[in-house]
């Protein structure tokens, strides 16, 4: 950083006091430096002529190298002199002392001429080696031992004496050389120096070397005082940092200023260098002059001392000035500075804010940046589905242009069409337009008579409306009294109903006795020998078997169904119109059982197929209007082993592969009494909600039933099947709720070895299903003959049959024959079978009342019938029993419950009818038995 630009010094400094009386004294008298010189202004150089003049002579005289020896003497000896007499060469004047050396030099023309000549040369010579000998001589002066300021006041001085005394050797021609200073450069050349230069400067080298020791020892003493000045005004400046720069400021100052005056041209340095001399001629003067003779003079005396002191304090004042000002200057530097540095700070928080904000708006623009890169994917992929669209556009547009131009083609032939078209038609409305124009008025005139047409159908409306009205009136209140009478009637037939299903149920109770039908089914192929045949009659169902026209056997059935003469219909619905009556009672809280009975391939299977088939559709939808739940199950008894059919077959572990018939690995069910005597089987029991359910479940059941070919039947059922539908219904009507059980048995046919010619498994399936038909022949027999024994124990089939012919339940036996002589034998068997089973008085049928509807239990009996329930009837006789196990439970949970709770009074029906209400009763039977 450069150095502050100080305030100029109003004096330079450091300066003796001789330099600054000189400079007083030159401004002083610088009027006089314009005028001519005074002699003793020339007093100096008059002792340089002296020595110039010795010179020249000693030089023509002995020539060039006696003229170097003697100046060398010559300089010696004026430096001797100077050394004895110092003071009275430098501080004496007396202008009264020797001539004027310039008047005499003027005097002589031709020494002027000679002397004008060499002192051409002489000063070419010296002013080229002025710069030289200047520097030289402050060299000199600055490798003595004196204080800077007085090194620097003395080479000033000094410079000063220099100069003066060159003018002082040049003064005479100084006027003359004036303007010919270019002239005499250009004539005096190198050539005119000659080899007298180097000679020649060494001697004014020596010269001036001679007169600086001269001028050293004559300002010694002006030193030695200015040095206590110096001295004290140094240790003031030596206190202050900026003093020194101050001083080097001005030291540079100088220097420069000597640099000035190295490159000043020749008349500025003529000039100042006469100036100089003026000025030190005047500080001389001042130095030595007295008082008086300065006043003489015009000059106002100062003495040294008080001027010094004056000039330093107000120097020093100056200084305090100078520094007081340059201390205001950096204060406000200063405060510059802090401003500027707060702007800085201020600058450098926005610059910071301007980065936080540069950085976040990068950040957000790198964010925009990966967004658009990715939304530049996104629009790539964009873009080529959009070309992809674009081509198959482009295609679209070709095709659709394409077909455009044939729709257009099109559209103008439709166009011409259409114009011809519409020239007809104008031709054509042009040529109707008269009878038009009278269709109009004719529909106007219309439009006149069906206004007045329909006034009168209004009124007439309006008056049929209230006759319609009327009449409406009087069918509604015909229609009210007649939906009284209806539910009169309702009601009545209600009650009616119930009378009638109570008769029918009586009926078939009082009848007693196991019914028994017979199904003969027609033989297919094959010749026919009939030996059956129906006898005819009122009751029609007697089938005489001759069997050796010996005369025919004859069994008497509650019914026979055969295509047969005087036999009922054949039908599946024939049939099952017959066994509804009795099977559907199951939803009226009976035990119903219904099992087929014959010898094999007498048509069991088909037969019970297709009842249970139509029983169970008439179940569900006889059950509508009743709360009721049904469940199935289903068991084939094979070998005397109980299996269940509606189990899964891969819940077998393996041991099946399919649903197979036959396996002896089927896991066998259990058939025990419980406590109250009761069978139970632990088979699986399904809820089903509709018929085609039970169809469903029968038919998987009897996939997996035990089914073999044998010679007398391609589908020979080797086991019995038990189909058991339990019914638990509310009848709201009664108020009470019934537990009633269907059991469809499907019995294996009976067969005789010879016949079936058997072996291996199949003959000992014969015998199974024989012996235990044989049982069933043995408990019918027992029923029959009310023996006190009944043996259902021998079989399985007998134990699980056990409940429904030993109970109040109602049983019905489809005794199946095959027409045909040869199958005379076991028909005989058959209905043989029958006919004991027809001897069987079974106990009276009850209702198995589980409770009542909302938890009563109780009421009479009661019977909603549908078409399908009506007619045939069962006399019913005997214990009862063949409750399921579904159904003794729930009645042990209502025994609990009443046990717990007092039954709540009957309901209207049961009260009116005056009877508590009944409960099936088994021990109730037992004890009749
Ligand atoms: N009433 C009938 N009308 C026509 N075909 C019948 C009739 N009854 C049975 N069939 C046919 O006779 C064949 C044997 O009938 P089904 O299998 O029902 O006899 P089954 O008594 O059950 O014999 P098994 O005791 O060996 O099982 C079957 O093909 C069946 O279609």
């Amino acid at each position: 950083m450069p150095p502050p630009p100080f305030p100029p010094s109003p004096k330079p400094l450091g300066l003796p006091s001789s330099y600054l009386s000189s400079s007083l004294n030159h401004q002083h008298n610088s009027n006089r430096t314009t005028r001519g010189l005074s002699a003793e202004d020339l007093e100096g150089g008059d002792v340089m002529l002296r020595l110039y003049e010795s010179i020249r002579s000693e030089e023509r005289r002995s020539g060039r190298e006696a003229t170097k020896t003697s100046t060398r003497k010559l300089i010696n000896n004026e430096k001797n002199k100077n050394k004895n007499k110092p003071k009275q060469v430098n501080h004496t004047h007396n202008p009264s002392k020797g001539a004027n050396p310039i008047s005499s030099f003027t005097s002589s023309s031709k020494n002027q001429t000679s002397l004008l000549t060499d002192l051409k040369s002489s000063n070419i010579r010296l002013r080229a080696q002025l710069s030289s000998l200047l520097n030289l001589s402050a060299l000199f002066l600055k490798s003595s031992d004196k204080p800077l300021e007085v090194v620097k006041g003395d080479a000033i001085a000094f410079s000063s004496l220099l100069d003066d005394n060159v003018i002082k050797l040049l003064g005479p021609s100084a006027s003359n050389i004036g303007g010919d200073n270019n002239a005499l450069r250009g004539s005096a050349g190198t050539d005119l120096i000659g080899g007298d230069d180097n000679a020649c400067v060494s001697e004014v080298i020596n010269f001036f070397k001679g007169m600086g020791l001269v001028f050293e020892k004559e300002f010694g003493e002006r030193i030695e005082e200015c040095e206590e000045e110096g001295q004290k005004w140094r240790e003031q400046f030596e206190k202050s940092e900026r003093e020194r720069v101050m001083l080097i400021y001005d030291f540079k100052k100088l220097e420069e200023e000597l640099d000035q005056v190295r490159n000043r041209t020749n008349e500025e340095i003529l000039e100042s260098v006469y100036d100089g001399k003026l000025a030190l001629v005047g500080g001389e003067d001042y130095a030595v002059k007295d008082d008086a003779a300065l006043i003489a003079m015009g000059i106002q005396p100062i003495p040294t001392n008080a001027l010094a002191t004056n000039v330093g304090r107000t120097h020093v004042h100056h200084e305090m000035d100078a520094l007081r000002q340059q201390k205001i200057f950096l204060q406000k530097e200063v405060e510059e500075m802090r401003a500027a540095l707060r702007r800085k700070e201020a600058e450098v928080n926005a610059r910071e804010c301007d980065m936080s904000n540069i950085v976040d708006s990068l950040e957000e623009a790198q964010r925009k940046l990966l967004q658009s890169e990715k939304d530049k994917v996104v629009l790539k992929r964009k873009l080529i589905l959009a070309n992809e669209e674009k081509q198959k556009l482009k295609k679209k547009e070709y095709s659709y242009e394409k077909s455009g131009i044939e729709a257009m083609e099109l559209g103008d032939i439709a166009v011409r069409k259409a114009e011809d078209i519409l020239e007809k038609a104008y031709k054509v409305k042009v040529a109707k337009r008269r009878p038009l124009v009278r269709a109009k008025r004719l529909a106007e005139e219309s439009r006149r008579g069906v206004g007045e047409l329909g006034r009168h159908v209004k009124l007439e409306i309006n008056r049929c409306l209230h006759d319609v009205c009327d009449l409406v009136r009087e069918g509604l209140f015909a229609l009210g009294e007649e939906v009284q009478g209806a539910a009169e009637m309702r009601v009545k037939y209600r009650l009616e109903a119930q009378e009638r299903r109570k008769i029918f149920n009586k009926m078939l109770t009082m009848q007693g006795r196991m019914r028994v039908m017979a199904r003969i089914r027609p033989k297919q192929g094959g010749e026919l020998n009939q030996c059956i045949s129906i006898a005819p009659g009122g009751k029609g169902d007697t089938i005489m078997l001759d069997l050796d026209h010996n005369g025919a056997h004859k069994f008497r059935f509650d019914k026979v169904f055969s295509h047969l003469p005087n036999a009922h219909s054949d039908t599946e619905h024939g049939i099952a119109e017959q066994v509804l009556p009795l099977a559907l009672s199951a939803m009226d809280g009976y035990n119903v059982c219904v099992f087929a009975y014959g010898q094999t391939g007498s048509g069991k299977t088909h037969t019970m197929k297709a009842l249970t088939s139509i029983i169970c559709r008439k179940l569900f939808s006889s059950r509508e209007g009743f709360k009721s739940k049904v469940s199935v199950s289903y068991t084939e008894i094979y070998n005397n082993e109980v299996r269940d059919l509606l189990r899964n077959p891969k819940d077998d572990h393996g041991s099946r592969s399919e649903w197979g018939r036959g396996d002896n690995n089927i896991p066998s069910l259990d058939v025990r009494n419980n406590l109250d005597g009761e069978v139970e089987v632990n088979s699986i029991r399904v809820q089903i909600t509709c018929a085609e359910e039970v169809e469903d479940l029968v038919r998987r059941g009897t996939e997996i039933r035990s089914t073999f070919s044998t010679d007398l039947n391609k589908h020979s059922s080797r086991s019995h099947a038990l189909l058991t539908i339990t019914c638990e219904v509310e009848n709201e009507w009664a108020g009470l709720k019934y537990c009633g059980k269907l059991n469809l048995v499907d019995l294996a046919g009976s067969e005789r070895l010879s016949r079936s010619n058997t072996e291996g498994d199949r003959l000992k399936e014969t015998q199974f299903i024989n012996t235990s038909l044989a049982a069933l022949g043995n408990v019918m027999s027992a029923l029959a003959k009310e023996q006190a024994y009944i043996p259902y124990r021998d079989s399985k089939l007998t134990m699980l049959l056990s409940d429904c012919l030993s109970g109040n339940s109602k049983v019905l036996m489809m005794t199946c024959v095959k027409e045909g002589a040869e199958e005379a034998s076991e028909t005989l068997c058959t209905l043989q079978f029958g006919a004991r089973a027809k001897r069987v008085k079974l106990g009276e049928a009850k209702k198995n009342v589980v409770g009542k509807v909302g938890g009563e239990e109780g009421g009479e009996d009661w019977g909603v019938g549908g078409g399908s329930r009506e007619g045939g009837g069962m006399r019913s006789g005997g214990r009862g029993g063949g409750s399921s196990n579904s159904t003794r439970s729930a009645i042990r949970a209502d025994k609990k419950k009443k046990a717990n709770n007092p039954p709540p009074p009957p309901t209207v029906l049961a009260a009116t009818s005056g009877k508590p209400p009944s409960i099936r009763g088994k021990s109730k039977s037992k004890e009749k038995k």
